[in-house]
């Protein structure tokens, strides 16, 4: 569902912007410290009801005792205020019972940070990519998943604390298992998608493959794993095995993908991966995300930015990058909304 319209209200170094979008291309232009994070930022809040990592009360305008962000959606109107510790979340003028609902209202793929760079990142980065695709793949996914959060959540309390009686590890077992089945059953599906689009940056570097570790001893079922380390896992007050540990590795010709790719290799390899992601939403005929790239050129030459928006161009999503110069946006794609920032503010709007 792209962005209609957006407004902004005390987010970071924004006091106040509205913008139009674009159906299709959205440049942030302007120099460091102009506000393109903040305004990608704020659109991510929106589709989330989270912050890129930060302190959220730092999100907060300084001097300001609370921030609103709201979009017209194609025939929907989406508002989220937050003061202090208080959040109200709007669609339609009625009051949203979770932010899990905005997933569905406003799907996003942020590229920002360790997400952009997340071949090179940690377990925890990668984890974090690949149940995004298939929480928009798969359908029952983000159900499995609550169900595990929950039960893993019992689970460490009671190791914690070591009082009472252990609460049974069936649901952490049930649910734990299925989540990996279903993310090898995901990355069967994007796997040759990730080739073909790499190898058609790439061409000499082919030999791609993708490799998912459970998050315990390989071998065994979850539920010996779990019996095998009751005591160590009382001790550390945690449990140690489980698709919460799960590991997705890069290797091409067999070598890890992070000791023989440079830095801009590896950011492509990890943008194929995204654009994988998006391809088999679009021929499932699902809804496709509107896209958020911050710092659009790092670490990227210009062919790697052609082949980028090329492929981004084909699959007809909405995006909204930032650039610091107008000169980084590729000629095939220079059409659509130029926002000019500067200090927080629109200072120049132009569509085409
Ligand atoms: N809570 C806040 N209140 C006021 N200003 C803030 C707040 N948080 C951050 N800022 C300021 O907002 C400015 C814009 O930051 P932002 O990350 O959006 O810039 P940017 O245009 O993305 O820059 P870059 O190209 O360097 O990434 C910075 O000068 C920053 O110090």
């Amino acid at each position: 569902m792209p962005l209609e319209a957006l407004h902004i209200q005390s987010v970071r170094c924004i006091k106040t912007l509205d913008l139009k979008a674009d159906q299709r291309w959205n440049w942030l232009i302007g120099a460091n410290g102009a506000g393109k994070s903040s305004v990608l930022e704020a659109i991510h809040i929106l589709g989330t009801g989270q912050t890129w990592r930060r302190n959220p009360r730092h999100v907060q305008r300084e001097d300001d005792n609370e921030y609103l962000v709201s979009a017209h959606l194609p025939d929907h109107f989406l508002a989220l205020r937050r003061r202090g510790e208080t959040r109200e979340i709007r669609y339609d003028g009625e009051s949203l019972a979770s932010a899990w609902m905005l997933l569905d209202i406003l799907p996003l793929q942020s590229l920002h940070d360790d997400n952009s760079h997340f071949v090179a990142g940690t377990a925890e980065d990668r984890r974090r990519v690949l149940d995004w695709g298939i929480y928009y793949a798969d359908h029952y996914y983000g159900t499995v998943f609550r169900q595990y959060r929950r039960a893993l959540q019992q689970r460490n309390a009671w190791l914690k604390s070591g009082y009472g009686q252990q609460p049974w590890d069936d649901g952490v077992i049930a649910t734990g298992e299925e989540i990996q089945q279903r993310r090898q059953a995901h990355l069967a599906t994007v796997q040759p998608e990730v080739a073909t689009l790499w190898e058609r940056w790439s061409g000499s570097l082919s030999g791609l493959s993708l490799h998912l570790h459970s998050g315990w001893k390989e071998g065994l079922a979850l539920g010996d794993c779990l019996l095998r380390d009751q005591e160590q896992d009382r001790e550390m007050g945690y449990t140690h095995s489980g698709p919460h540990r799960a590991n997705l590795a890069f290797r091409v010709r067999g070598k890890a993908a992070l000791d023989i790719l440079s830095r801009g290799q590896l950011r492509v390899l990890g943008l194929a991966y995204r654009l994988a992601q998006v391809k088999i939403l679009k021929q499932a005929g699902l809804p496709l995300p509107t896209i958020l790239i911050d710092d659009f050129a790092a670490e990227l030459d210009a062919s790697a930015r052609d082949w980028w928006v090329k492929e981004l161009d084909l699959l007809g999503v909405q995006v909204f990058a930032a650039v610091t110069a107008a000169g980084q946006i590729p000629a095939a794609v220079s059409r659509g909304g130029h926002f000019c920032l500067a200090a927080g503010q629109l200072e120049k709007e132009t569509a085409s």
